[in-house]
């Protein structure tokens, strides 16, 4: 939980005053110190700077601490991913098939597939199932240099099934790895028994979100608010319904269609919009007043070939920006953020800096953790990445596909250890 890493080629994201998010032309600002030190003690970052900073410390600050020398490797805050559906059961390559083939996304959900298919595979597996298959998924992101991540429900679509994947993901934040936040996600789709979708949404809001809200298994309500999903009145409705429980809005809005998702979530206060494939003056003009991060998920975009978000226009437009993954076996099987990172730069055009900004600072703020993760601070919580021998912090979205991450520490601890070298396996 004590760890001293020196010699730092470049320490990214910096922060010495406490910044809620960034937004516009600030987010090409990246704050970095090069020739630099760490020091994370009780898991908490306790000191940084540069080396020449260090030599002059007083040894109190790090006498006992173990010491690494991370020469000629950059070390960066670990990201925040604000928005996954990391519990599911089964995968959905039969679909990603059909979409080479011709059909839609949309043709396929309103056939029965889509979100629907992956809540009958839910509803079949149990709890205990689900765990597993779900702290995998978990690993396999914090070795990606994930340390925060939101999980949604919304592949149970009944009370039970909903409650049992939101228990899922209590049980991982019991685990105390990595910070979770949970978002009760029961507007994700009207099952096919329900012919009167009133139904449906009243058992929402009469039910699933009152025993959510007694059990405290979520900090969050989502609802997709799209053309062919919930409308915006539905989605007034319901997350009314969650606010009223303490439960603040975050939601999937404008991803298929202009669906007045944004600005639904913005009448709400809404901690983030996500998605946002379909963004015009009138939503740019909506987020601007308000306190609601606009978040991308280009994952998705990519995997299902929808338009990519106008991200160019809305940071021009002074705004901010999260990038998230989407994790889900439906629109975005990747919990990668090196990929979104990469994907930020090459299809939204987004600087590096911009899109470092996204996935640290702003996704943090996305999941209500801006003061305790998303930069090196004095006080954040110590979950770092150590990234192999790279010649600029340009290059981690540059070398898409490229593992860049040498090591992963969680709360002062190595998680993820070194690659073995290559001149070791020869001998
Ligand atoms: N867009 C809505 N929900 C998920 C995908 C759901 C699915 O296809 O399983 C998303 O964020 O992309
Ligand atoms: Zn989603």
């Amino acid at each position: 939980m004590n760890l001293i890493l020196t010699n730092i080629k470049e320490l990214v994201q910096t922060e010495t005053t406490p910044r809620r998010w960034v937004a516009g032309a600030d987010m090409a600002q990246l704050p970095t110190i090069k020739n630099a030190f760490l020091i994370i003690r009780n898991g908490l970052i306790a000191e940084f700077g540069t080396m020449e900073e260090y030599r002059q410390l007083d040894s109190r600050f790090y006498n006992g601490i173990d010491e690494m020398d991370v020469s000629g490797r950059m070390v960066f805050p670990c990201f925040a991913d604000s928005h996954t559906h990391l519990v599911y059961a089964g995968s959905r390559e039969q679909e990603f098939v059909d979409r080479i083939k011709g059909k839609t996304y949309e043709e396929i959900a309103a056939a029965g597939g889509g979100i629907l298919n992956s809540a009958k595979r839910l509803q079949e597996t149990s709890e205990e199932e689900l765990y597993q298959s779900a702290m995998i998924r978990l690993h396999e992101v914090i070795n990606l240099g994930t340390g925060a991540i939101e999980i949604k429900s919304g592949y149970g679509l009944t009370v039970k099934d909903e409650l049992k994947i939101l228990r899922v993901v209590k049980r991982l934040k019991a685990l105390n790895l990595i910070e979770i936040k949970a978002t009760f996600l029961g507007a994700h789709a009207i099952p096919k028994e329900y012919q009167d979708r009133k139904e449906y949404i009243d058992l929402i809001v009469n039910e699933m979100i009152p025993q959510v809200a007694a059990e405290g298994l979520a900090d969050y309500c989502d609802v997709f608010c799209d053309k062919g999903f919930f409308t915006p009145e539905e989605t007034d409705r319901i997350l009314k319904a969650g606010l009223a429980y303490g439960l603040r809005p975050k939601i999937h809005a404008n991803q298929l269609s202009a669906s007045g998702g944004i600005q639904v979530g913005v009448a709400n206060n809404a901690i983030s919009v996500d998605h946002l494939e379909h963004v015009g003056e009138a939503e740019i003009a909506a987020l601007k007043t308000s306190e609601t991060m606009p978040t991308l998920l280009p994952g998705a975009a990519f995997f299902l070939g929808l338009p990519y978000q106008p991200a160019r226009k809305m940071i021009e437009a002074g705004l901010p920006l999260a990038l998230a993954s989407d994790y889900n076996p439906g629109s975005c099987p990747s919990g990668s953020i090196p990929l979104i990172l990469s994907l930020a730069c090459i299809k939204l055009k987004m600087l590096p800096e911009e899109a470092i900004n996204a996935v640290t600072i702003n996704s943090a703020y996305a999941m209500g953790l801006e003061k305790t993760h998303g930069s090196i601070a004095k006080g954040k919580v110590g979950n770092v990445f150590i990234t192999q021998e790279i010649p600029s912090y340009a290059y981690m979205p540059y070398a898409f596909g490229s593992d860049t991450i040498d090591k992963v520490i969680i709360k002062g601890k190595i998680f993820r250890e070194a690659q073995p070298l290559l001149n070791n396996w020869f001998v």
